[in-house]
């Protein structure tokens, strides 16, 4: 397993080592104390989660508030995505800032996106299916959700011009960074 460093220091990004033979391929998608080692974080994974959307979906951006705060890490088995964290902790260096990697079921690469970030993607394939796994359980009553295109963040999505992304009513009407600040939602 290759670890790779991101622009921001705690998200990271999973390179596994892939066996490939004459049946197919082999590679361990999880190993709990290498996770542990490299992460620091020996919280439990308690929840698994599988979505699959259509082209040009985006989901998010998403965070659980504390005490309900999430670590996500994420992979794409079919098709690919464009996957962000944005760092919302407060009193961090990097405090709105984002981080984006195209996770895609050849690459088989897993972003590890700590709790305090928001957490979206783009589908870039005709459908993918991206699967994470969770610290912490879903508790929708401490969801906060980030407006994707939000101004202040600016996130450099793979979006073809003139095509305005797929989104659920929640992620449509999400808010900005500034109204989330104003708002004292960031816990
Ligand atoms: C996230 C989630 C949703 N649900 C339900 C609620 C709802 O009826 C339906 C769809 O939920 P959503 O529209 O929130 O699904 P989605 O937009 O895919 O939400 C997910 O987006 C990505 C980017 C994340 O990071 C995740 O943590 C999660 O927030 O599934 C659960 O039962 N458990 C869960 O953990």
């Amino acid at each position: 397993m290759n670890i790779i460093k991101t622009d921001i220091a705690d998200v990271l990004l999973f390179e596994p080592k892939v066996f490939s033979d004459d049946r197919g391929f082999f590679f361990e998608s999880f190993n709990r104390k290498l996770f542990e080692d490299v992460t620091g974080v020996t919280g439990e994974f308690v929840q698994d989660n599988h979505s699959k959307s259509k082209k040009n979906v985006l989901r998010g951006l998403h965070l659980q508030q504390e005490p309900f705060a999430q670590g996500k890490l994420v992979r794409c088995v079919q098709g690919s995505v464009f996957d962000v964290a944005v760092d919302l902790r407060p009193g961090s260096a990097s405090f709105g800032q984002w981080v984006g990697s195209e996770l895609t079921a050849e690459n088989k690469h897993q972003l590890w996106i700590p709790k305090g970030f928001a957490h979206g993607f783009y589908v870039l394939s005709d459908s993918a299916e991206v699967i994470y796994k969770c610290v912490g359980y879903y508790a929708p009553q401490s969801e906060l959700s980030l407006r994707w295109d939000d101004k202040d963040v600016d996130i450099a999505w793979p979006i073809p011009a003139a095509q305005v992304p797929l989104l659920s009513a929640k992620d449509a009407n999400a808010l900005g960074l500034k109204d989330i600040i104003k708002n004292q939602l960031i816990k």
